[in-house]
């Protein structure tokens, strides 16, 4: 490992005259005013990383806490491994809620359980996907819907952090999946029963997902399979879900083959929003 090291050289100078200036200097009412350099841009990475340290500052010493899958919860296990690092906290239990999440956690120092071992979470950060007006969400793009499922419903507070892209006005609204992860036996009729369960709804379709399409890669055109062995059959609304989600909540479940769904209903606590222009914080009794 080469040492880096810095120096001081001294360099003849040969025409010292050179190096100032023989003008006066200009008086300060004709000086050209200050240059404001304008706030750095923000990209939607930065605006991640700006909620999820808004999240960890919610964590005490000695807490439990979900930790969340995802580009935004990413950003949330970096600032914790930083914290503990620095002894700023101590003594945090993480419940990873991916092997994904678990590897992140373990690599930047967070020690971590499971639910067996703290069955009552004192707090979960995570993403989602979309966030609707009364803080549902839908989650498990990453196909983690699950595992967070069973840690943010086992949380005393669920804190999920988003950036603004991530707001839409009824769930499904952003016309991407709505996930429901399914066991592999048979998937193709449990599909055929949720397109059912769909059926005549405008813009309304149905995909098993590929592990191509996840990877983003073009590449083998195999069934994604979740960290439960299973798979991910998502759904796409054009317009959106419209009725009792509750009740459609119900609906999906009620399939023989459906393992659980992405939608998480009443389960937000707090939403951490940040934007281009600051950040929001929505609580559940704000708009429940
Ligand atoms: O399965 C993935 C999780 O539900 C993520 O929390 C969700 O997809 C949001 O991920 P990201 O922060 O990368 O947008």
């Amino acid at each position: 490992m080469p040492t880096v090291r810095s120096e001081t050289v001294d360099v003849a100078v040969s025409f010292p005259h050179l190096l100032y200036s023989e003008k006066p200097p200009i008086p300060a009412s004709l000086a050209p005013p200050p240059v404001v350099e304008p706030p750095a841009a923000r990209t939607p990475d930065d605006l991640k990383r700006i909620a999820a340290h808004r999240a960890v500052e919610l964590l005490e010493s000695g807490m439990v806490v979900g930790l969340g899958t995802g580009s935004t919860a990413a950003h949330a296990l970096d600032r914790i491994g930083e914290l503990l690092r620095r002894g700023v906290l101590r003594d945090i239990v993480g419940i990873p809620t991916s092997k994904k999440t678990e590897a992140h956690a373990a690599a930047v120092g967070i020690p971590l359980s499971d639910l067996h071992a703290h069955p009552i979470v004192d707090i979960s950060i995570d993403g989602a996907d979309e966030v609707d007006p009364s803080l549902n969400l839908v989650k498990g793009r990453g196909g983690s819907l699950l595992r967070e499922k069973m840690i943010e419903g086992a949380s005393r507070r669920f804190v999920v952090i988003v950036d603004d892209s991530k707001m839409v006005p009824c769930l499904g609204g952003s016309g991407l999946a709505v996930p429901v992860e399914v066991i592999p036996f048979c998937w193709g009729h449990t599909l055929g029963r949720l397109r059912s369960l769909f059926e005549g709804v405008p813009g309304f379709d149905v995909k098993l997902r590929r592990a191509a399409v996840a990877a983003g890669d073009g590449g083998k055109d195999e069934p994604f399979v979740t960290d439960n062995m299973n798979y991910i059959v998502d759904l796409f609304f054009e317009n959106g879900i419209h009725g009792d989600l509750d009740l459609i909540s119900d609906k999906i479940l009620r399939i023989t083959g459906v393992v659980e769904h992405g939608m998480f209903l009443g389960m937000a606590s707090s939403v951490i929003i940040a934007g281009k222009d600051g950040v929001t914080v929505l609580d559940e009794q704000q708009v429940r």
